[in-house]
Parts: C-alpha cells; structure tokens; sequence
C-alpha cells in the first residue's frame, strides 16, 4: 500500500492539476468531490448506493458524531469505517464550523470553545487535543484542526486576532497528532477573511506547521460569488503546491469549476444531497425541480445524459410524483441522481486536465450553470 499522505501530481492544465492522494483506507483521485455524511451516512443512501455511484471519499462530522452516539463508542465498536460499513476513505471536520453555526451558548477562549449541544444543551469544551483525540477515536483518514471559521463581515483587526488563535490552535493539533500517527492524516486551515494580506499572513503561519494537506476555511459563509472566486484566487498560491488543496464547502458547479481553475484539489458541499431533498436537482441543462407542473405527465427520464438508477429507470412524472407524495424514496432517487452529477462532473475534470481540455470543460460548464447565477 503506497504511504498514506503522498500526493503525486499526474497532469497540469493551467493552474489546475490531476493528482491522486493515498489515504490508509484508498487512493482519492483528484480534483475530488466529497459528498457530506455529517451524522455517519449520507442522508438516504447506503454505502452499496454510494459504492455504485463512483464515492471515493466521504466526509463525518466531529462534532455530531461526538454528540451522538460519542466518538468513544463509535472506538469501542471498532471505529467510523466499521460502524457505517464503509471501507474507502473518510474525512471528518474538526466542528469548529459546527460548533459557531449549530451549537448554542458557546464561548470562545485561547484554550479553545465551549459550547451547549444543540441536542439537549448540556455542555461541552472543544480544545485542539480534544478534537484530535475524537478523531483519533472514529479513525478518520484525513482529520482537520480545530479553527474558527471567521463570519463574513468580521473586521480586520477581529481577523487578525481569530487567526492567531486558529494557529496556535493548529500547532496543538500536530503537537497532539504525530505526523501519519496511526495512518491518519492531519489538514490545516487556513483562515484571514476577506483581507489577502491577512489570508496570506495565515498561509504562512499554517503551512509552516507540517500538515498533509491545507484547506482554505472561511469561505462559503454568505458572501457573494465573485467574493468567494477572489479571495480563493488569492490564497491558494500561498499554499504549497506539493500538496492537496481542500476547499471547505464548495461548492456549486460553478465554483467547483473556479476552485480547480485556481488549484483546488478536494471539495465538499451540501448542497448535492440537500437540494436532492428539497427537489432541486442538478442536469446537464441546467438546475430542475422535480415538481414543475410540466412533469406532471412526463414519460421521459429526468435527464437524458445522466446513467444513474434514477434516470435509467424511472420517468420524470413518477420522481415528481414521489416528490409531492413527500414519499421516502424521493430522498433517495435525488439525491442518487444529484450526487451523480457531482461525481461525474469531477470525473470529466479530471479527464479534460489529462488531455488539456480544462478551459474548454469549464467554457461548456459555464453557459449551462453561469458563474453569476446563484
Ligand atoms: C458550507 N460552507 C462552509 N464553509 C465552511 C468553512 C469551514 C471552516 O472555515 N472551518 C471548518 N473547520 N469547517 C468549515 C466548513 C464545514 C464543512 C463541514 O460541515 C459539514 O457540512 C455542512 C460537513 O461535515 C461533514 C463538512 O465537513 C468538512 C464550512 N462549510
Ligand atoms: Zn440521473
């Protein structure tokens, strides 16, 4: 098995590059879309559902999985990979972002955050070590350091002062993880808002520290677009080329275009299976929801260009019909179709870097879901 950690660059298009990235549990091919499966699944799919559709990676949650059913148990039955029956990959987020968007009550301080669970308010402290020792315990591939994700419209001197903290915290992290400690991976995060000095000031800060990987955290947070492809054009030339790149929460297609453009290897974004969920599905014309009227007594497949289960066997009338009678399998059959998309895009990606094709992908990808379109 090739070391878990090395990254081996295969073809360069432009900024963009073909890479693969071997973890204990496989490799990951990349640029690589990661669907989310916060709580231990992928709302509605099973890992053979997963399997079929091209999943190489998958992304938990610290700070759910700690709240329930608890890390310790999850170790004690033999960890994430075992308990959710999946045997490829997985990378689990360290909860900071979890812990300022869901948990309520929380306090900051240099020695991490306290918090009250957003299941049943009793309360909780995240140190570095902690979120470390949680991770260790579900048996992540790639774990990621505590930080604060900063809010978007934070002021410079509040960024300046947060990313200090994000470093400190990020040293604890590798001071508490040794470097491929039990074949587990360890990503820093890099943080500086929307100021380049300061997301620069970040990079240097973090990438000094000996991480596997870097991810670029504090995007995605509600700013407008074009703020977002900025600030990512930005930063990722300060992170080292000779290792993956990870976008947190990106993105739409539009932006998963935009971060490989600028050098992004790894992306995850919930919108892939929550939209499945609230009919909103992704085609190869362009976004679609299930319960348009014109569906209503549509024979065809939902998309003509799509192989998933859904689209090879059902009729756009019976998903919308599913959909209106809030039926179960409606969850399921979107979100198949929509994580297909995903995936799929990903897979011509990294075809079009192979042949220098790229720019003429992203040209095609950008009539059909424009950059300036939400
Ligand atoms: C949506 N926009 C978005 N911007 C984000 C920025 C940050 C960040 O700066 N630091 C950290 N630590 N996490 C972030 C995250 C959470 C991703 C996780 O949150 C969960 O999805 C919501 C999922 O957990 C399975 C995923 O795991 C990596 C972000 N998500
Ligand atoms: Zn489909």
């Amino acid at each position: 098995m090739t070391t878990p950690g090395t990254f081996t660059i295969t073809a360069r298009d432009g900024a963009a590059r073909r890479a693969s990235l071997a973890t204990a549990h496989g490799v990951v091919q990349t640029p690589a879309f990661m669907p989310v499966g916060t709580q231990g699944t992928v709302k509605s799919l099973c890992p053979r559902d997963l399997r079929e559709i091209g999943t190489q990676i998958l992304l938990g949650n610290t700070y759910h999985l700690y709240l329930r059913p608890g890390d310790e148990l999850i170790a004690r039955l033999g960890g994430l990979h075992r308990f959710m029956a999946w045997d490829g990959p997985i990378l689990t987020d360290s909860g900071g972002f979890q812990v300022f968007s869901l948990a309520g009550l929380r306090r900051l301080t240099p020695d991490g955050v306290e918090f009250a669970s957003h299941i049943d308010g009793s309360r909780h402290f995240f140190s570095p070590e902690k979120v470390v020792s949680i991770q260790q315990n579900l048996g992540s591939d790639i774990m990621m350091v505590l930080d604060e994700c900063v809010p978007y419209g934070a002021d410079f001197d509040y960024t300046k002062k947060s990313l200090a903290l994000t470093t400190a915290w990020a040293q604890r992290c590798r001071e508490a993880h040794p470097p491929l400690h039990r074949g587990q991976l360890l990503f820093g995060i890099v943080q500086g808002g929307f100021y380049p000095e300061l997301r620069a000031e970040s990079a240097a800060q973090i990438t000094s520290l000996g991480f596997d990987g870097h991810a670029l955290g504090g995007v995605s947070v509600g700013e407008p677009r074009p703020e977002m492809h900025a600030i990512i054009h930005s930063s990722v030339p300060h992170l080292p080329d000779n290792k993956p790149r990870y976008l947190m929460g990106v993105g739409a297609p539009q932006d998963i275009l935009a971060g490989v453009a600028a050098g992004i290897d790894m992306f995850d974004c919930v919108l892939a299976t929550r939209n499945a969920r609230n009919g909103t599905l992704f085609t190869s014309t362009g976004k679609v929801n299930v319960k348009k009227a014109a569906f209503r007594d549509d024979d065809s497949p939902l998309d003509p260009a799509c192989s998933c289960y859904a689209c090879r066997t059902f009729s756009r009338a019976y998903l919308r019909h599913l959909y209106i009678a809030k039926e179960l399998l409606s969850y399921r059959l979107n979100t198949i179709h929509n994580l297909t998309f995903f995936l799929s895009l990903t897979k011509r990606i990294r075809e079009a870097i192979e042949t220098g094709g790229f720019a003429s992908l992203k040209a095609e990808m950008d009539a059909i879901y424009p950059p300036d379109a939400p």
